[in-house]
């Protein structure tokens, strides 16, 4: 039998990942009562977080030593402008925002943090780093999608049900997979030390993700209080 990396990530963020679909947003969205408003900031923040994301991809192709890996990049990339950020994009039309308005978001500071974090590990290392780098964002969103698509009524909610349906969708699972299939390829023969540091990627891009969540649930942009002759002026 064959010793799968993935088998070993799994031991590490599956009590992560499984906190998620305790947190509120998330049950909220798969119940089917989140506040729209939570959902229309997390539209926004998570639209500016796939621009820099994307990025990420495009890392991927320019970093890869042979053409299947660069065409699969390419397809990531392809999906994410073209596929995933068109949920958003329809999202946004049902909110009334226009798509220069949903591009105009202004990042928070987890989002920054976040995209901020996975960009700088995927230009210091190899290919296997942004690889690393997209894995729990690409794997996490499958098994949340899967997930939910087995609580009743998710998929078929009036609102959030074309959420639940794209990421639950065989596509999504198809670049999840794509994603798992690439780290497997490059964790084979690495040393133990090399293969720490990318177990640390993905379980830091895990925290991030509930990070994510939670910024959602808060409605979160720069918590920061701002202060003019001590009088507050930005209650956050
Ligand atoms: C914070 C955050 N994390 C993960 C995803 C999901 N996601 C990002 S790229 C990709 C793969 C192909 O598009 C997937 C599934 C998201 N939307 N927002």
């Amino acid at each position: 039998m064959t010793n799968l990396f993935t088998d070993r990530l799994w031991n590490r963020i599956e009590p992560i990942w499984k906190s998620y679909l305790e947190h509120p947003f998330v049950k909220g969205l798969g119940e089917g009562w989140l506040e729209k408003d939570k959902f229309k900031h997390y539209m926004k923040q998570d639209y500016v977080y796939l621009i820099e994301y994307c990025r990420l991809f495009a890392l991927g192709s320019a970093k890869a030593q042979d053409l299947k890996t660069m065409t699969k990049f390419a397809k990531l990339l392809h999906g994410t402008l073209d596929m995933e950020m068109e949920l958003h994009r329809q999202y946004a039309a049902r909110f009334g925002i226009s798509h220069d308005e949903l591009e105009a978001t202004e990042a928070g500071a987890t989002t920054t943090a976040y995209t901020s974090y996975m960009l700088n590990i995927a230009q210091l290392g190899g290919i296997e780093n942004v690889v690393a780098s997209v894995l729990a964002c690409a794997w996490s969103y499958s098994f949340i999608g899967k997930e939910l698509a087995s609580w009743p009524g998710a998929i078929d909610h009036e609102f959030y049900g074309e959420w639940v349906k794209m990421y639950s969708s065989d596509e999504f699972t198809e670049l999840a997979e794509d994603c798992m299939n690439l780290i497997n390829e490059m964790a084979e023969g690495k040393p133990e030390r090399e293969l720490a540091k990318l177990e640390e990627i993905v379980v830091k891009t895990s925290y991030f993700e509930y990070m994510f969540w939670d910024m959602a649930e808060k409605q979160e942009e720069w918590p920061v209080k701002l202060y003019t002759q001590s009088r507050l002026i930005k209650p956050m």
